[in-house]
């Protein structure tokens, strides 16, 4: 988490933008060359999106610390989306941006480790490593318990990566059962516990600096559960989607944020990707559409968290 910090601290940006790339909203005239040279097939979608990410990325690396890949956009392509999601990837990676993909894994723990090793580890190939995916962090869904997130730990601290668990979800149905109560402590923040109590495991009962391993995901579209569990969760360090496209601002999201304007990372993905069609310029120009709703969006975080610290 230390290194996520780092980057967002040299870009002075807590924003983290999702690539969530669907073909039928791309430029036209992306969709059309990839049409062009390679028919109405999967492969051309997947060159179509690989074209654009990489323009998202170029316009974008200097402002946003990180990215965050949606697996299922990539995945909706089959394996030459699959293969555009690893070439995202490298070029956001080469690019200095961190890259935590979402892809909201979680099963029994055998399983568990290969998904971890998948997306953050290696894979042993008749003696060789090999690194499938190789990204910075992944989302984790913690439906399973510990045995379903601690084989992921073992590949964070091998390989010195990190996930985001899911704790208050943004979407309008998380309560019916992230808000239900255990012994009298709602879902999302038993989860926020178990975040804590990983985290400390994975730096072997060691206080690991301010925050630790285990993220929590928790939505800017519930700023009164962003507030509490902030609150409650002083090293657990937070991936906040729900802004923009969701309807959350800044005012929403500063409860995450602690004294410091440290301690969580605020996620948008269509409201950047897809700027362009809201500001009305040229599709050509989609990249820097996406800049500057990223200009934007760093301005207003900043100016609501400079009154939040004070
Ligand atoms: O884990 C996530 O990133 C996530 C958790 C959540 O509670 N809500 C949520 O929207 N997300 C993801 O964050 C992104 C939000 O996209 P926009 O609404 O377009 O900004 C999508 O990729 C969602 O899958």
């Amino acid at each position: 988490m230390d290194t996520l910090r780092k980057k967002i601290a040299a870009r002075q940006n807590p924003t983290v933008a999702g690539l969530d790339p669907d073909f039928a909203k791309l430029p036209a005239f992306l969709r059309e060359q990839a049409v062009a040279r390679r028919g109405k097939t999967l492969e051309a979608a997947a060159d179509a999106v690989l074209a654009f990410n990489r323009a998202i990325i170029d316009a974008l690396c200097d402002v946003v610390p990180a990215v965050k890949p949606q697996a299922a956009y990539y995945e909706l392509l089959g394996w030459p989306g699959v293969r555009a999601l690893a070439e995202t990837i490298a070029y956001a990676r080469e690019k200095g941006l961190f890259v935590i993909t979402d892809a909201k894994r979680g099963d029994i723990g055998s399983t568990m480790a290969a998904y971890a090793r998948a997306h953050l580890g290696t894979v042993e190939i008749e003696g060789a490593e090999i690194t499938p995916f190789g990204a910075d962090a992944l989302t984790v869904n913690a439906y399973l318990g510990s045995d379903g997130v601690l084989p992921a730990l073992e590949v964070c601290k091998a390989h010195g990566k990190c996930i985001f668990v899911l704790g208050k979800t943004s979407n309008p149905s998380s309560g019916e059962i992230q808000d239900k109560l255990v012994d009298g402590e709602p879902v999302y923040s038993l989860l926020g516990h178990l975040c804590a109590h990983w985290s400390g495991m994975a730096a072997g009962g060691e206080p690991s600096g301010r925050y630790g391993t285990v993220g929590l995901v928790a939505g800017a579209t519930y700023p009164a559960q962003l507030a509490e569990l902030r609150q409650n969760l002083p090293h657990t360090f937070f991936l906040v989607p729900g802004y923009g496209a969701q309807g959350g601002g800044a005012r929403d999201v500063a409860p995450a944020f602690d004294e410091n304007g440290d301690g969580a990372i605020v996620n948008s993905s269509r409201a950047i990707l897809y700027a362009w069609r809201k500001e009305g310029c040229n599709e050509r120009d989609f990249a820097g559409a996406a800049r500057r709703e990223a200009l934007r969006m760093k301005e207003d975080l900043n100016a609501v968290l400079a009154d939040h610290s004070k």
